[in-house]
Parts: structure tokens; sequence; C-alpha cells
């Protein structure tokens, strides 16, 4: 064993030595020179230390890179959107001229349904949780003078994620950026909305058709855009543990694996385009230890379960989000505290790429000075904390590894459970056991009612005072006052109900209709043909959101959920 950490540190040091660094300082405030990652004491015997390993190295516990951020800082990635498209397109400006390394879109709600702005189910929502895209015309607004071809985007969507990617791709071709060389991230993941945040437009199977689409379409035309990030974070938010969280969200990306396998598409080629998002909640050291635990889970299942060779397919690289539900409306000031902790947590936990909560979420969308101090959080922590000198400065502690094992043990029992519901690993189902056990979980209500349990305990034991929350239920007499709120007018919806039928008569509207009765078509056809080409067409034309989404449903249908008591 002694002599396996001693060729594992040299093999790691090679690497290390071959690697591009940053142009930056690495040693303490003090001026002191630090190594650029720590292991266990010449000739040691630590049992069990491949769990643990060196960075860059399987089972990527300790980081995907052997620089760690030595080589590369994480993505400061701010989610944001409000208003119309114009009012969004100055706030991005405002976030890559103060240092942001990324976009992020955050969708109205019906945007997020699939709906226009002028459909009587989005009155009163235009442009209020985020930004209001009706067409291909507003998503060329969205990103005026924002080159596509030099930016990463993430955009936040999942039950009409495919057409809203090809608005993306169109607002690309419009800009004279070859599509195929978009770099981003597409959020696309279902069965989270199934479990936690319940916006789907479709019951599951055809919006896995889709997503299938997407993987086989971005694996052969867009090589670098990443179609699907699994997102836990929603999971958390609806109450989940640590554990539930994990457990969940890599059992869905799991699903996603066998969904390309399914689509015989080659696991080393698909597999790089799935993402992680995960939350970081207020406990320090268990959300730290969760991040580590997901990177060598994955790893694992990837090579050992899915055949996948190429480490890249067996990263997992995640973006994190600091938790809202630990903001509080009361003492929100106090909510900078918390979110530079959780930011903390994330960073040590090894994120690729980081959103910080402002201190006024919990109230409202951010005004431009509170995105200003989350945004300067990541800064000051990426700048002049240290922690982007050192890969896993916590890899060895005995209080972290060992909560990385009981955090990873747990979520095995999690994914036997799944699996079970499916019908075991010989349950005959046309995707895989994995996805058989999630639907199974999803029609029983399982998920749902587990997350249900945990929140329930949860705020049993802040209501009783076993958990404490400052401002909440304890230190509740304060000094600090109003905060200033951002309120989106209602003009915002009657502007964007005004532009979207003076572009509806204005575009072809023959074209618009040929378009989508071949997307109908297509959709009927039982040789499923891929439908983003269709879509695209349609995008092409300026048909809208919900037009398209009308269209597919007319076929794909609704699901509802069984109501529970
Ligand atoms: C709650 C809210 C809501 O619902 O309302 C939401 O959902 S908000 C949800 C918001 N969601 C998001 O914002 C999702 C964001 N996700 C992403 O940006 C992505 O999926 C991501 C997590 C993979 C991060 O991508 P990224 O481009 O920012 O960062 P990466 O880690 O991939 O790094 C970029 C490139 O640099 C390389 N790179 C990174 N670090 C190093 C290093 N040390 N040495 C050498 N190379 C390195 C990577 O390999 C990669 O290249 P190469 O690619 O060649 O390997």
């Amino acid at each position: 064993m002694a002599e396996d950490i001693e060729a594992g540190r040299a093999r790691w040091q090679a690497r290390y030595d071959a690697a591009r660094k940053r142009d930056a300082d690495f040693t303490t405030l003090s001026g002191e020179e630090v190594e650029p990652v720590y292991g266990p004491p010449e000739g040691a015997v630590i049992p069990g230390f491949e769990r643990i390993g060196w960075p860059g190295e399987f089972p990527f516990t300790r980081g995907l890179h052997p620089t760690g951020y030595r080589g590369r800082t994480w993505t400061i990635r701010q989610f944001a959107g409000f208003g119309n498209a114009v009012q969004t397109n100055e706030r991005y400006k405002m976030i890559l001229a103060s240092g942001g390394g990324g976009l992020s879109v955050a969708f109205d709600m019906p945007t997020l349904m699939g709906r226009d702005s002028d459909d009587p189910h989005a009155l009163g929502e235009v442009g209020h949780c985020g930004v209001a895209i009706d067409s291909a015309a507003d998503m060329d607004v969205l990103f005026d003078g924002i080159p596509l071809g030099e930016i990463t985007t993430s955009m936040t969507i999942s039950g009409p994620a495919v057409p809203m990617f090809c608005m993306y791709l169109v607002a690309a071709e419009r800009q004279g950026v070859d599509p195929g060389s978009l770099n981003g991230t597409l959020q696309t993941d279902i069965f989270k909305e199934y479990i936690a945040q319940k916006e789907w437009l479709y019951p599951p199977q055809p919006h896995l058709r889709l997503i299938g689409d997407l993987m086989e379409y971005c694996a052969a035309e867009i090589p670098a855009f990443k179609p699907l990030s699994v997102s836990g974070y929603h999971i958390r938010e609806a109450g989940a543990t640590a554990a539930q969280e994990l457990a969940f969200t890599l059992a869905d990306g799991f699903g996603y694996v066998e969904l390309g396998l399914s689509r015989g598409l080659d696991v080393d080629t698909f597999a790089p385009g799935l993402s992680f998002f995960f939350d970081a909640h207020v406990d320090f050291f268990e959300e730290i230890a969760k991040f580590r635990a997901a990177r060598r889970i994955w790893a694992r299942w990837m090579r050992d379960r899915y055949g996948a060779t190429s480490p890249k397919a067996q990263w997992l690289r995640f973006h994190t989000q600091t938790a809202g539900v630990s903001l509080t409306a009361q003492q929100p000031y106090n909510n900078v505290v918390r979110t530079a902790v959780e930011a903390l947590a994330a960073v040590l936990g090894g994120t690729n790429s980081l959103h910080t909560n402002a201190l006024d979420e919990t109230l409202a969308l951010p005004t431009e000075q509170a995105a200003e101090i989350a945004l300067r959080t990541q800064q000051v922590l990426m700048e002049e904390t240290g922690v982007a000198n050192v890969a896993d400065p916590l890899g060895g502690s005995w209080y972290v590894e060992a909560l990385t094992d009981r955090i990873e043990a747990e979520a095995e029992r999690i994914f036997e459970r799944i699996l079970r519901m499916g019908g075991g690993e010989q349950a005959e189902h046309e995707i895989g056991p994995m996805t058989s056990g999630i639907l199974a979980g999803i029609a029983e209500g399982w998920f749902s009612s587990e997350i249900a349990e945990s929140a329930f305990r949860y705020q049993q034991a802040v209501e009783k005072g076993d958990k404490r929350v400052v401002g909440v239920n304890c230190h509740t007499g304060t000094v600090s006052g109003e905060l200033e709120i951002l309120r989106v007018g209602h003009e915002v919806e009657r502007e964007q109900r005004r532009l979207l039928a003076r572009r509806r008569a204005e575009r072809d509207g023959a074209a618009v209709d040929a378009a989508l009765a071949s997307l109908l078509t297509a959709v009927r056809d039982p040789g499923r043909p891929n439908l983003i080409p269709f879509i695209m067409e349609a995008v092409r034309a300026e048909a809208t959101l919900g037009e398209i989404c009308a269209t597919m449903g007319e076929e794909f249908g609704t699901y509802t959920e069984d109501p529970r008591f």
C-alpha cells in the first residue's frame, strides 16, 4: 500500500508539472509557498487510500484536474433574468463587465411552462421570475452585443428545453456564429420536474423521446455543448436531505445514461455532455462531503456499470448554487454571511461553476446592488482567501473523509431501493433498470413523499428550536431596516404582448403553418425521426414557443400527478 501512495504521488506530480497553471501568486498572505496538493506523509499506510487518491485521477474524489483551481478557477456564473429581453440583456452586460465568467438565463414562469406571453395562463406572470422569451426574435435581443461563440451560456429550462435550445441556435446563426462551435449547458432534466420542481409539459415518455433526440443531436453536431444539467438543487430546496439530493440526482443521471445507451450512442461520446447542478446548503462539512462523494460515485458507476473508459465520460462536473431556502426574510443582511459560507463549501468541494444568491432573493428578484454583492462574494473567495491555491485542501481530514464515506453509503442504499421499485436489475424496460425504477418512483409518488417526510422533520426541528436559525428562532432582536425591492411592473407584460402581436402580424404566416404541420407529422411518424430539425425550421419561421409546444402536445398529451393525502 505504501508503494501505491508513493507511485500515485509521483504520477500526480508528473501530470501537475506538465499542466498549464494560471499566472498567479500561490503563496499565503504572509508570502509562504504552499504545495498544490497535500497527501499522506511519505511511507504512511492508509487503508482504502485508493478511494481518496489524487486530484485528476480516478475516482476523482479530490477533483477532476491535477492542478485543482491553479489551472483554472471555477466559473462565476450568476443566474439572472427578469422583465423583457432588453432589460435582461442590460443585466448580462453588467455581469460580464463586473467579472462574471459565463451567463445563466432565468426564464419567467410562462416560458418555463412552454406558454406565450399572451396565453391566458400567463396573465400576471410575464417577466416576473425571469425573462419572457416568446420566439427567436426575443432570443436575438437577449444576446444582442454578446458574442455567442465566445461565451458559455447556461439555460435553465426543462419542459420546453428543446424548442428553447433551437431558438438559441437560431440566434447564433443570425449572429453569424457556427452553432456547431457553441459551448454551454441546457438544463433539460425532466426527472427532477416530476420529483420536485413540477414544471413538466407532457408525460415522461414523450419528454424522454425529446431528450434522447437532443442527446443524439448534440453528440453529433455540437460536441462541446452539454445538453443536460442533472439537477439536485430543486430536490434539495424542496426539503430533501443531502444524501437524498445526491442519490436522487445521480440516479436521474444514470437514467439519462441508460437513455443514451438505448439510442445506440457511444457512452464515451455522449457522457461528457451530462453535467450536474447541486445545492450548497449551510451545513459546511456535510456539503463538502456530498460534492466529493458525488464525483467518486459517478466515476465508479460510469466505469464499472456503464463501461465509460475516457476520463471525461467518468467526470462529474457540476455547477453549484447556494441554498435559496437557507435565506431568511428576517434580518436579510445575514444572508450575505450564509451565502459566503455555502459558496466556500462549494469551492472546497471542487465546484466547476458557481452562483451565489443575493441577500434579497427570499423577497424578490435581486436589485442591481444585491446582485453585485453576490458576485463580489465569489470574487473575495477567489482573489483574497487563498482557497484556489491548493486542490482539495480538506482531503485526508478524518471528519470529511468519514462524512464522504457515509454519504456515499447512504446514496448506494437509495440506488438499491430505486432499482427494486423498477423490478430490479432484470426489469424489462426499453431504456434500462434505473430508468424503470425512477419512472416507478415517480408514478407511485415515492420521491415526493420521501422529500416531504424530510422537509417535515426539518421544519419540526426548527419549530422545536432543535435546529437554530438566526433571526428566525433565536437572536431575533434587530436593528436592520427595510430593503429596497426590485419590482417588475405590469407594463412589461403589456409591452411583451404588444410586441408579440406585432411579430405575429409581420411574419410569414404560411411558412409558420407549414413548419408546424411538418413538425406534427414528424411527431406522429411511427419511425420516430429526430424532431430537432423540424423544430429548428419552425423557430426559423418565427413560430412561438407556445405554438411549438402546443403542436407537439396535440400528440404527446398532458400529465397530471395523482393527488395524495
Ligand atoms: C434554481 C434555478 C431555478 O430553477 O430557478 C436553476 O435551476 S439555476 C441553474 C443554473 N445552472 C447552471 O448555471 C449550470 C451551469 N453549468 C455549467 O456551466 C456546466 O454544465 C459545467 C458545470 C460543466 C461548468 O462548465 P464551465 O464551462 O463553466 O466549466 P468547466 O469546468 O467545464 O471548465 C471549462 C473548461 O476548462 C477546463 N478546465 C477547468 N479547470 C481546469 C484545470 N484546472 N486544468 C485544465 N483545464 C481545466 C475544463 O476541462 C473545460 O474544458 P473542456 O470542456 O475542454 O473539458
